[in-house]
């Protein structure tokens, strides 16, 4: 049997991804986190030499909106897991001309407009500060590109994406407004689920796939959850084909951006004086700093 690798990637499946395909499944795993459950069981899989374990963000039903997903969990789940980089695939909807309906966006920045949603593991006793100055992992970024291109799907590598609250999508001055801020595509999950990876030690990278030209186009149709399941089959179908192409790349560079390491730089406590009550919520993140 072949070596496997020290990578162990996660997949955050979205809108329309509620599984992955060509993948020998290993288990499917209930993990219970000190947040409460994640949106469904991990399921634990091998490509090649590459292990995987996939979450439905909204549940396999869909049953789940957005500001009802426990973020916390998800990550969390992930880090028990043994996850050390999570590929989060995502629909959205354009800002812009150029980026057409069933094009991909490999997102470099985030501007978070969510709230009410619990949105940090370190909610004291212990508090960290982690750095969100780069919130996608530029390694794990440009492998996924190359598994883009190599799947013939037109990808724009670097998008700023605007993680609105929902569940309703934008109003046209809101859209508007969001152009005005030089926002490349909208959506409603990847915020807090970025910061938490961070928080995790977790590389994080986005794929949004592109559904609708939200509201703001004036020739194209407003988008709708019609509109966005027309495009959804084809993307969906695009990403499965993605994943194999990564996947059967071998990509293995360690990442060099820091991700990894960010709570040496963030944790403002002493932790080896700490409660035990006090770190047990955050065990899993803290524990090789212990
Ligand atoms: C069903 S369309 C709106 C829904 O789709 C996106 O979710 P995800 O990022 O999980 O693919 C968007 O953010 C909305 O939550
Ligand atoms: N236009 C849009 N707004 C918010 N989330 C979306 N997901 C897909 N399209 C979207």
């Amino acid at each position: 049997m072949s070596q496997l690798t020290h990578q162990r990637t996660g997949i955050i499946g979205g809108s329309g991804l509620y599984n992955i395909a060509g993948v020998e499944i290993i288990d499917t795993l209930t993990i219970d986190t000190p947040y409460g459950a994640p949106s469904d069981e991990l399921v634990l899989a091998r490509i090649g030499d590459q292990e995987v374990v996939f979450l439905p963000r909204h549940g396999r039903n869909h049953s789940i909106p957005p500001h009802k997903i426990n973020y916390r969990a998800n990550v969390y789940a992930m880090k028990l897991a043994g996850v050390n980089r999570i590929i989060s695939i995502s629909a959205v909807g354009s800002l812009r001309k150029h980026i057409h309906p069933g094009e991909f966006v490999l997102v470099d920045q985030f501007v978070d407009r969510t709230h009410s949603r619990e949105n940090t593991f370190f909610d004291g006793p212990i508090v960290a500060h982690v750095s969100i100055a780069d919130p996608v992992c530029n390694q794990l970024r440009s492998a996924l590109e190359q598994a883009c291109l190599a799947s013939g799907i037109t990808t724009h590598n670097g998008g700023r994406y605007l993680v609105m609250q929902g569940p309703q999508f934008s109003s046209r001055a809101e859209s508007e407004l969001y152009r005005s801020w030089g926002m490349d595509v909208i959506g409603m999950t990847n915020m807090p689920e970025a910061k938490l990876a961070r928080e995790a030690e977790i590389c994080y990278a986005t794929v949004a796939m592109c559904t609708d030209y939200d509201c703001w186009h004036g020739q194209e149709e407003d988008v709708s959850v019609q509109s966005i399941l027309e495009v959804m089959q084809a993307n969906v179908a695009n990403t499965q084909r993605m994943l194999q192409a990564f996947f059967a790349s071998g990509h293995d560079a360690a990442c060099s951006s820091g991700c990894r390491q960010a709570l040496e730089q963030g944790i403002f406590a002493d932790l080896k004086t700490a409660d035990d009550s006090a770190i047990l919520p955050v065990h899993a993140l803290v524990e090789r700093l212990l």
